[in-house]
């Protein structure tokens, strides 16, 4: 993995988050293995102004530049907010146009009863408040899982786990509630069982054209299901968003490989923002926020601890892919299912 940030600016405010590693895909690899392969000079990189000497690359430095927010949330929502914005306004500094922020981005509470009870409506003060950053800072933020109370909140008293996606104005454009929640005990980990406060989603979202590329909308565990992110692709999706709170066993078992796997099979970006560190007495998370480009190559990723990492996204890279790796017109729906056609 090369380390090229360099000649970053680094960031330490006064909770110290820090600039992650960016790293470039395998250009030399894939050129060995695809010789007619135009490869994107710079598909990834660092938001430093562009130097002079690297006229060569045109149109990478117009690349569209996402930025993943990495944050220890914890039962104080205000905090949280002051962390999520400070983020936020680097990232917006850096020349991002899109930010990630984690699933549980607003809070992380110590139990069901205080789940329910620090949760709002999507018309809440949270959401207001993050409408604001977005209109002040000018980019898109997807709000990658907020505890929300539903229309359904009187009868049921339970919430959903909604991923919000803001537009720059501060518009709501985009909300899927996970579909898929995670009611499992491992053992070495605190059991989770989020239908305790949760109801699971009851439907997909359609993929959002965002100045970045067209974004489909999962959460955290919603990764370990396939099928999910087929039916993203197939419905247009170039950007695949799963935005966790991951925990310290699967975490170093699973997390880099599910992610890397989902890219590669949808040739689709990944972008998947996390949860890091100690929450509370209770609950810890593993961080390793990270952007996977459509081969698979982890192209961004933060360092331990609060902060953010950048990605250019390079989508005539992903065409390219797409058409020397056709696995969508080699797929077999005869013998399983329809899943996987994506949308030219
Ligand atoms: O609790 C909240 O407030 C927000 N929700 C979460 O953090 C959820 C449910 S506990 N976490 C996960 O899905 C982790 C999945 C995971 O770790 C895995 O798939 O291995």
């Amino acid at each position: 993995m090369v380390l090229a940030v360099s000649s970053c600016r680094t960031y330490s405010p006064s909770h110290r988050p820090r600039l992650g590693f960016i790293t470039r895909p395998p250009h030399q690899l894939l050129s060995l293995l695809c010789p007619g392969l135009r490869i994107p000079r710079l598909s990834v990189h660092c938001a430093q102004p562009r130097p002079r000497a690297m006229a060569v690359s045109s149109s990478s430095w117009e690349l569209p530049l996402v930025a993943v927010c990495q944050v220890t949330s914890t039962p104080d929502k205000q905090q949280n907010f002051k962390t999520c914005a400070e983020l936020v306004r680097e990232a917006a500094r850096l020349g991002a146009c899109l930010a990630f922020l984690p699933e549980a981005f607003d809070f992380i509470a110590r139990d069901p009863a205080e789940t329910l009870r620090l949760s709002e409506p999507l018309g809440g003060k949270l959401l207001g408040d993050y409408t604001q950053l977005a209109r002040e800072c000018g980019l898109w933020l997807s709000l990658g899982g907020f505890h929300e109370r539903g229309q359904d909140w009187e009868q049921t008293q339970k919430i959903y786990n909604c991923h919000v996606l803001l537009n720059s104005k501060g518009s709501v454009v985009a909300t899927y509630r996970k579909t898929h929640l995670c009611d499992v005990e491992i053992p070495g980990q605190g059991p989770m069982c989020e239908s305790n406060s949760t109801i699971p989603g009851p439907s997909l979202e359609a993929p959002v054209s965002t100045p970045a590329g067209k974004v489909g909308l999962a959460i955290c565990y919603d990764m370990r299901f396939p099928e999910l992110s087929l039916a993203l692709v197939k419905a247009g999706a170039e950007i695949l968003t799963y935005p966790s709170a991951f925990g310290s066993v699967t975490g170093p078992a699973h997390w880099e490989v599910l992610l890397r796997a989902r890219a590669i099979e949808t040739q689709c970006y990944v972008v998947a923002a996390a949860q890091c560190g100690r929450h509370h007495e209770k609950r810890a998370s593993y961080g390793h926020s990270m952007v996977v480009d459509p081969w698979g190559t982890v192209v961004a990723r933060c360092s331990e601890g609060p902060g953010v990492c950048l990605a250019r996204i390079d989508l005539s890279y992903l065409q390219q892919l797409r058409q020397y790796l056709p696995v969508f017109q080699h797929r077999r729906p005869d013998l399983y299912d329809s899943l996987g056609h994506p949308r030219s």
